[in-house]
């Protein structure tokens, strides 16, 4: 079937319990999404990977796409004195230009929160802390609760969990299902983006079963990939969450943020999402409280391309080539 007429098709599934009581009826409820046209979604965002933005435009799509990174350093490497650099650049990317945005977030490993908290103080970052045993997601409910109370105890404003990917691929749904709810419990106030790991499921139909499952448990975000697994933020992989998102609120009346992460390094990967999220969701989700880009270092070029645009002096490689 035809994947861009979603809409209407999801209101009829809509009418389904969203409490699910066993592992059938939620595997009935999943399984009972249509089918994800892989050579239509393929061929959609290989299009709209080629759209063209207007000159103009090209300065606020760059300042937009900044103001929504998730600036991230998940290595066993990492010292707070790496992730406080990171976080002065998060809050002045470019020291010498107080008019260049700040990110959207830093994103780290729990045990580096504290440090990261105390660096953005009053900044308007917000601190993302990977959770519950990431990235392979193995190990009990019991220690991925506490990973992430540990995270939000430490002053995390956002945790980016991730899915029991083995649980889902055998068909319990309702174990992947469970622990996100509990997850989203143990969050309290802090604002859950459920990691799908789409490049473990397999199929495009399972990033959409993935991303309704998420999205129905509670997530308030969706979010492609760790960066640990390729491919991660792929452009069909996020048109497929983009879509689900989107008829998820036309469905179920709540809205949900869309995060690729995971293998975007250029600015014109980060503009093809955004004309990505122009082109499914509309730009209500044109905006760092519904849209993130999880990288570490996107934004390197980013800055190098805004300063191209402002002053035509840039000596680096021309990845900027839409027009
Ligand atoms: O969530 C973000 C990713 O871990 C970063 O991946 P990246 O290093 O490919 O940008």
């Amino acid at each position: 079937m035809d994947s861009f007429v979603l809409v209407g098709d999801a209101r009829e599934v809509s009418t389904l319990t969203t409490s699910f009581s066993s592992n059938a009826s939620l595997r009935g409820f999943l399984h009972g999404l249509p089918g994800v046209d892989k050579v239509g979604a393929d061929a959609r965002a290989a299009m709209l990977g080629t759209r063209s933005i207007k000159t103009t435009a090209k300065r606020q799509a760059i300042d937009l796409a900044i103001s929504m990174v998730d600036l991230t350093t998940l290595e066993g490497a990492d010292t707070p004195g790496k992730v406080r650099a990171m976080c002065a650049k998060a809050m002045h990317p470019d020291p010498t230009n107080p008019d260049v945005p700040r990110v959207a977030a830093v994103c780290v490993y729990p045990d580096l929160v504290a440090e990261a908290v105390q660096a953005v103080k009053g900044s308007g970052v917000k601190v993302a802390s990977v959770a519950t045993a990431f990235p392979s997601g193995r190990s009990s409910l019991e220690v991925k609760v506490t990973d992430t109370a540990l995270a939000v105890a430490a002053g995390a404003d956002e945790v980016d969990m991730v899915i029991d990917r083995g649980a889902f691929l055998a068909g319990d749904y309702l174990k992947v299902f469970e622990e996100i709810v509990a997850i989203k419990a143990a969050c309290g106030d802090a604002h859950l983006k459920v990691i799908l790991e789409t490049g473990e499921l397999a199929t495009y139909d399972n990033v959409r079963r993935a991303s309704w499952l998420a999205m129905l448990a509670g997530g308030d975000f969706i979010k492609t990939s760790t960066g640990k697994v390729q491919p991660a933020a792929t452009l069909p992989v996020t048109l497929i969450m983009l879509e689900a998102v989107r008829d998820f609120l036309a469905t179920h009346g709540r809205k949900v943020g869309v995060k690729p992460a995971g293998g975007i390094r250029t600015t014109k990967d980060a503009i093809k999402m955004l004309v990505l999220v122009n082109e499914t969701t509309g730009d209500g989700w044109l905006d760092p409280d519904w849209f993130r880009l999880g990288a570490s270092s996107v934004l390197n070029d980013l800055l190098m391309q805004r300063q191209k645009q402002d002053t035509g002096r840039y000596s680096g490689p021309d990845y900027f080539t839409l027009d």
